[in-house]
């Protein structure tokens, strides 16, 4: 069955209208990729399906349910999760912490002063995997404040899969990164999306990393939805290549 389905959904603000009637879908274990060019719609459409904004039309399926009216809470029990354009981590904490925080949290254990010792082994356990597939293990007992951005950004990738999500959100995840941080990263997701099945839909600017993960691309420019396909198809895409990869080549 199709994971999400985005059906004809618009976002009006005042007089513009950031995200334009656009319908798309995700099927299990797919990586679709979100571009264009800036201000095109895709954090606003990013926020339409997490729930940080209500749609003006349209609906918003997951699973087979409506999920267009859930909070984002609501969603993330659901089986969406999603990171930020600007990491969001405790920087104070160590890596081991931070990932501790979101597996008590997925768990329903963060408002519980203590804990029995099965619960804290398991809670171990749960961040000790985390930690393993991401490679993180090394810094594990490193401020996370002190690591590099790209670890920063591994981080938090691995916090938003201590909720155990089906379907996994990331926006720009190798934003402002340099050559060796973006390789890294591209790694960790592809690993997540090729070994471990995970559905994603990411939003990025880099081609490079664009084209090497997405089994396919949606472009947006002022709302609308330009083009959508394979990356092969997309880079033959003449209305594509004209409005926007042209212009960013
Ligand atoms: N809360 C808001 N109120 C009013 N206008 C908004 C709001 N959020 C976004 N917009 C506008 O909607 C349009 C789309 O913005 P959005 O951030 O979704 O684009 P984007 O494709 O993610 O851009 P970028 O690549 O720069 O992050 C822009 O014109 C933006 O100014």
């Amino acid at each position: 069955m199709t994971l999400l389905k985005v059906e004809n959904v618009s976002k009006r603000f005042g007089q513009l209208v950031a995200v334009d009637d656009v319908s798309m879908t995700v099927e299990p274990g797919e990586l679709r990729a979100v571009i264009g060019p800036n201000g095109a719609g895709k954090t606003t459409f990013f926020n339409l399906i997490s729930g940080f904004l209500t749609q003006s039309s349209g609906r918003i399926l997951f699973d087979g349910g409506d999920i267009s009216t859930l909070l984002p809470a609501r969603r993330v029990w659901r089986g969406i999760a999603r990171t930020f354009q600007i990491t969001e981590v405790f920087p104070e904490l160590s890596t081991r912490e931070n990932l501790r925080i979101a597996v008590e949290v997925a768990a329903g254990y963060r408002t519980r002063i203590w804990l029995p010792r099965q619960v804290n082994a398991e809670i171990e356990a749960r961040v000790g995997d985390l930690l393993a597939r991401s490679g993180l293990d090394d810094k594990a007992d490193r401020l996370v404040g002190e690591l590099s951005h790209g670890d920063q950004r591994a981080t938090e990738i691995m916090m938003a899969l201590a909720l155990r999500p089906r379907l996994l959100l990331l926006d720009e995840p190798t934003a402002g990164m340099g050559e060796q941080e973006t390789y890294d990263i591209t790694q960790l997701i592809r690993k997540l999306h090729k070994d471990e099945k995970l559905s994603i839909v990411l939003i990025e600017h880099d081609m490079r990393v664009v084209f090497h993960l997405a089994d396919r691309i949606m472009v947006l420019a002022e709302g609308k939805m330009l083009a959508e396909g394979t990356p092969g198809e997309i880079a033959g895409n003449e209305v594509v290549q004209a409005a926007y990869l042209g212009k960013v080549a």
